[in-house]
């Protein structure tokens, strides 16, 4: 039959590769639930709340693309901001709907529930348009299609949120079928000439160099640039860092790698090298105060080539219009090899090394510490794994982990927003191609924001592998500045297994206090099968990674700068 508005979306959300969405019902957009069921080859997900929602939305992103969320208005919506301010932040594009007004509420200067009691409508767009790349609002079903494609165009080419109100009597409204779904998608291209001078300068300056390094940057997989970078490294056989935001684009077991840049906190013998190198091409960085440990790990300008989605900045010149894989394979044809930063980095340091590990402790009835919880979890990872990390004292334990090739890693490093993990890590194996397993490590303080999300884990029998550090606050906030609000109530955090199992569940929560408890519940989790296992892990709660310690210094000192006199 003829579409609506409502199918319309439907078959756009399916083409663009989603075989999930999540939502949380409201009387504003169920109609456009329906809409949305009648289409089978897409899966409708509940989530208990919308910021859960939109964070799952961005964990199924990470593993599948893109994500997309359905709120009602206001009440539901607002919630999910945070999250898509994330995916912003992120560089990942996830699509909010949200429903709105009835089409005829405006002229019959109604004021309606859900809102904040005016007449004016328009506010929750108004506020979207600050934190998504393409904001519409479908007010007549004419319009529906044309602003549908711009929105859902927009976020897959600049890889960032869009928005897409739909007034909610017109989910079911007729309009016309969509048109050929190449119109949606349009690629990042450069300009042939645009492309032509980047990669000149970058030829000449790299011929020039004696001493050539590679860093890898946050955008490279958002902007599909892996494989460039990789094919640009094996051409110029130089050291290779990665930046803490894009551990795993750049494989840990391959010759050139030499390690996390991240100033003072940087994987051993790596800072060195990158200091003693004349030119860095950075590739898709994200230099803040975070990535570079307080302003502390900055390249001299005069030796960066810095690489980003859309344009390529030498110290003398900046090329605009330039895409990013396209300049790294370009520039990757050109170069000649030069290890010498391979070569230093080898005198120093040997093999290639990461962070060496303490053994196992020696007596395993001890208390669990972090040093020995981390030793077994890194046993745990394989090429099928991905690590998903949430803030905390989880970014730098691991940061330090060893990825053999195959593994994946996922932090939210940029926005930062503690509660993001667990409905991320719903997500995201919502997303998780088959025979590949999820691994996430989360601190009691994190788990507090969103822990009842792992209920949907357990109901969809997501096999995800749930260390929860419980370590009795907040210790990275307690690293960078202490006081009476970092500590929490504690919980009986693997005693909720239970509780969210109920009739129909099948999660486990275990309890490890030593290494042996641990080693025995990482068993016990190798052969659970139909639903999630949760390991409590607790630890002392000044037991926390020496990087935090030097990168909290660093990052309070920078918090702390006095303000501007005169
Ligand atoms: C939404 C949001 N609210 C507050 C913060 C500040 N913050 N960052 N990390 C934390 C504490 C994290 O504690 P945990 O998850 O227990 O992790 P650990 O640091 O390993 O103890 C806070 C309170 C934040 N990053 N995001």
């Amino acid at each position: 039959g003829a579409f609506t508005v409502g199918n319309y979306l439907a078959t756009r959300l399916e083409q663009i590769g989603l075989k999930h969405y999540f939502m949380v019902p409201g009387d504003y957009n169920l109609v456009l639930l329906d809409e949305l069921l009648s289409n089978r080859n897409i899966e409708q997900i509940g989530c208990c709340n919308e910021l859960n929602a939109a964070y799952a939305a961005d964990g199924y992103a990470r593993a599948n693309g893109c994500g997309a969320l359905i709120t009602t208005f206001n009440v539901g919506a607002f919630s999910a901001l945070n999250g898509l301010a994330g995916a912003y932040a992120e560089r990942l594009p996830v699509i909010l709907v949200s429903s709105g007004h009835n089409t005829n509420d405006p002229a019959a200067n109604h004021v309606l529930h859900h809102t904040i009691g005016t007449h004016d409508f328009s506010y929750q767009y108004e506020m979207f348009r600050h934190v998504t790349c393409a904001a519409v609002r479908v007010l007549h079903a004419d319009n529906a299609p044309s602003m549908i494609d711009h929105a859902i165009g927009t976020a897959l080419h600049e890889r960032k949120p869009a928005y897409i109100e739909i007034a909610c009597n017109l989910s079911d409204a007729p309009c016309l079928a969509p048109g050929p779904f190449e119109t949606v998608i349009f690629q990042r291209s450069s300009g042939s000439s645009a492309l032509d001078a980047a990669v000149k300068r970058a030829t000449v300056l790299l011929a020039e160099a004696k001493k050539p390094l590679l860093l890898a940057g946050v955008h490279l997989r958002a902007f599909g640039a892996i494989d460039a970078f990789r094919e640009l490294a094996e051409a110029l056989g130089c050291a290779v860092a990665v930046m803490p935001n894009a551990k795993g684009f750049f494989p840990e077991e391959h010759p050139q790698y030499i390690g996390i840049y991240w100033g003072g906190v940087s994987t051993p013998g790596c800072e060195p090298i990158v200091d003693w190198a004349d030119t860095i091409l950075a590739a898709g960085p994200m230099f803040t105060d975070y990535t570079t440990a307080g302003w502390t790990a900055l390249p001299p300008p005069e030796h960066l080539i810095d690489a980003q989605p859309g344009h390529v900045r030498f110290p003398d010149a900046e090329c605009t219009n330039v895409a990013l894989a396209d300049f790294l394979s370009a520039v990757a044809r050109k170069v000649s090899p030069k290890n010498a930063t391979l070569e230093q980095y080898r005198r120093l340091m040997g093999k290639p090394v990461g962070e060496t590990r303490p053994p196992a402790s020696s007596n395993p009835g001890a208390a669990l510490t972090r040093a020995e919880l981390w030793r077994q979890i890194e046993q745990e990872i394989d090429a099928k794994t991905t690590l998903l990390v949430e803030t905390g004292d989880s970014w730098f334990n691991g940061m330090y982990t060893h990825l053999p090739d195959g593994a994946r890693f996922e932090i939210e490093m940029q926005w930062g927003s503690i509660g993001w993990a667990v409905p991320a890590t719903f997500g995201y194996a919502m997303g998780l191609e088959p025979g590949r397993r999820l691994i996430s490590v989360i601190g009691d303080g994190s788990f507090q924001l969103t822990a009842q999300e792992v209920a949907n884990i357990i109901r969809h029998g997501q096999e995800t592998l749930v260390f929860l550090v419980n370590n009795r606050g907040y210790v990275v906030e307690s690293e960078i500045h202490d006081g009476p609000y970092n500590y929490i109530k504690n919980w009986d955090y693997a005693g909720l297994i239970p509780a969210w199992n109920a009739e129909d569940g099948h999660g486990l929560g275990l309890k490890a206090t030593t290494a042996e408890e641990l080693a025995s519940a990482i068993e016990r989790a190798r052969n659970h099968h139909g639903g999630p296992i949760l390991i409590e892990c607790q630890i002392q709660h000044d037991d926390c990674s020496r990087q935090l310690l030097k990168w909290g210094a660093r990052v309070a000192h920078a918090n702390s700068r006095p303000p501007q006199q005169g």
